[in-house]
């Protein structure tokens, strides 16, 4: 593990980033509160302007002056949230990026063993969602808390200049808003999602465990004792979800009730104020107005809290994966890059072992399998026949050894090594019917590797002999499939399949019946073709066809599940009847 990622682990998924973009943050801050200020000093000029313009002023000038305060502030107020969101994003855009380079950090590693230490694209679909949810926790819970403590840090100060016990009593009712009424509901709704959790979960499991022993539950008669005994949990989990949204509504009736005993106890110490003589009577509302926006970023605040139990989750998951990363090897960096070379070179090596240890098929449980215990290894560089009539397990085989069907029993090694272990399958299939899609010759030929050249495109055309009629084409290379009508034969389209497949350069070639249909010149040509093409690399056709089988260096022959025969061409000729007579068949 690299220094860099051992302290990330070690500082965790909040304050690092916080502290890294503090300035980012710190600007935000300052744009809110001064938006926040703005807010609280538009209201100030209104209620300013309303009182005096009720007491017909002497002068135009003393509601012309708060007028223009009134747009200004307005105006300001817009223009600083506006700014304050850009810069609050800004910043927490670059810690999603930064985290996500982490998060590709900490998959990174386990990246070729994912496939098999995790069955599905889900975990990283998780981890992104989790880190994207983590960038709330920047923009919903710290930014506002950072705003609400300059903005009122401001007002206390502003009020202090007035009357300085009175500003301490507020900053104390501040302080009960901004710091422990959050922590309080922060407590008390974290024991009780991690409550509703974890009865959510208990009971998702007993429901599944049911369904799969649905039939047990219906025989045994006691389907109604089960139902009976689900729904009794399931009322305990919603009595548990009301409560917890009773909690969410009783803290914000408090929260904005906060908000009008702020207003009163400023509009009754502004009177006392005016009663001593201190402040102009006109000034009672614009006092008691200022505390809304003042007090409407702390209630965000609150709000923000209750979701703090979701945004632990996500960092509690983030840091079991970090860790599991770490602790599932001793020298993770070192060895893990180590299996990644040898697995990378693995599948691009010229030839590579493919084998097949006792692996069992079936698709349905009472059926007989369609594979039973078959072992067979295909060293590197040889060839192998799969032989067997319809239906005797040949696709499934091919489906199996590409990892498409998972075997009930045993496993498939590439060169030693599962094969679920590979990110890059080192395999490539030549199939029945190819498929040739709508672009030019060239993109057909280069769908593997879109960045061969042209040379190398036209290596490999040469080597399945195209290249005449490739030539012929009115565009080269470059003319596109339906300029070239129906053109191509179907040993040709096999030939530009068999082209895509040596510009692949995979280690081990699969072929799935490739000559089926083709008038016996053809097949023959076709299959001289491979041969010569694909002679280093390791190959197993899967046939119910004899052709070429002198070829081979083994052959196996599929039934009911097991291999019945096995051998080379010129032993099977020899000791077995049934296969001497196929081979006769085959070549009538
Ligand atoms: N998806 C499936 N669900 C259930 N049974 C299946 C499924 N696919 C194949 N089978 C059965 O498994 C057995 C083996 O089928 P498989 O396709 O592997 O044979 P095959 O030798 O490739 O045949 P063919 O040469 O006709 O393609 C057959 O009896 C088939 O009916």
């Amino acid at each position: 593990m690299n220094k860099q990622s051992t302290q990330e682990r070690q500082k965790g998924f909040v304050l690092p980033y916080i502290w890294k973009f503090r300035w980012q943050f710190l600007l935000a801050a300052c744009l809110g509160s001064i938006a926040v200020l703005a807010a609280a000093a538009l209201l100030f000029t209104s209620g300013y302007l309303i009182s005096r313009s009720s007491l017909r002023p002497e002068n135009i000038l003393m509601v012309y002056v708060p007028i223009v305060l009134v747009r200004t502030f307005g105006f300001s107020k817009a223009v600083f949230q506006y700014l304050e969101k850009l810069a609050g994003h800004n910043g927490a855009l670059k810690i999603l990026s930064t985290m996500r380079a982490r998060l590709y950090r900490m998959v990174e590693p386990i990246a070729l063993t994912m496939r098999s230490r995790f069955t599905s694209g889900d975990l990283l679909g998780l981890l992104a969602e989790d880190i994207e949810r983590l960038q709330n926790i920047f923009l919903k819970v710290i930014l506002p808390a950072l705003t609400s403590l300059i903005a009122y840090g401001v007002a206390i100060f502003m009020l202090g200049r007035f009357d300085v016990t009175f500003a301490l009593l507020m900053a104390l009712y501040g302080a009960l808003w901004i710091g422990i009424a959050p922590l309080f509901l922060f407590f008390l709704s974290l024991k009780r999602r991690r409550a509703y959790k974890q009865q959510r979960s208990m009971l998702y499991a007993e429901l599944t465990d049911a369904i799969y022993g649905m039939t047990d539950w219906t025989l045994s008669g006691r389907s109604q004792a089960f139902l009976q005994r689900y729904n009794q949990k399931f009322a305990q989990m919603a009595s548990l979800d009301n409560r917890l949204r009773r909690a969410e509504w009783i803290w914000q009736l408090v929260s904005r009730s906060s908000t009008a005993l702020a207003v009163i106890m400023l509009a009754i110490w502004a009177a006392g104020m005016v009663f001593d003589g201190q402040m102009q009577p006109t000034l009672i509302a614009a006092m008691a107005l200022v505390t809304m926006p003042l007090m409407d970023v702390f209630v965000k605040v609150g709000d923000a809290v209750y979701e703090i139990p979701d945004y632990m989750d996500a960092i509690e998951r983030l840091k079991k994966v970090e860790s599991n990363n770490n602790t599932t090897n001793s020298h993770p960096t070192q060895s893990e890059a180590a299996h990644a070379d040898v697995l990378v070179q693995s599948s691009q090596a010229k030839a590579a072992k493919l084998s097949l240890q006792q692996v069992s098929f079936y698709y349905e449980q009472h059926v007989p399998s369609v594979l039973d215990n078959i072992n067979l290894t295909v060293a590197a560089g040889s060839k192998v026949a799969v032989l067997g009539k319809s239906g005797a397990g040949k696709s499934t085989m091919l489906n199996i050894m590409l990892g498409e069907l998972q075997p009930i029993t045993g496993t498939v090694t590439i060169n030693d090594r599962n094969v679920k272990e590979y990110s890059d399958l080192p395999f490539a299939v030549l199939n029945q019917k190819p498929y040739l899609f709508d672009t030019t010759v060239a993109n057909n030929v280069r769908l593997a590797k879109p960045e061969a050249t042209d040379e190398q495109v036209w290596r490999v055309i040469e080597m399945v002999e195209l290249a005449p009629l490739i030539q012929s084409l009115p565009n080269g290379l470059h003319t596109r499939m339906e300029e070239t009508g129906a053109r191509f034969s179907g040993g040709e389209r096999q030939r530009i399949a068999l082209a895509r497949i040596l510009l692949q350069d995979k280690p081990i070639i699969l072929l799935d019946e490739p000559t089926v249909g083709l008038d016996p010149i053809t097949e023959k040509k076709l299959l001289d073709t491979i041969f010569t093409v694909l002679q280093e690399k390791t190959m197993v056709w899967f046939t119910h066809h004899l052709a070429a089988m002198e070829q081979m260096d083994e052959i196996i022959f599929l039934q009911h599940g097991k291999m019945a025969m096995r051998g080379s061409h010129k032993q099977l000729i020899q000791h077995e009847e049934k296969y001497r007579r196929l081979y006769e068949l085959d070549h009538l």
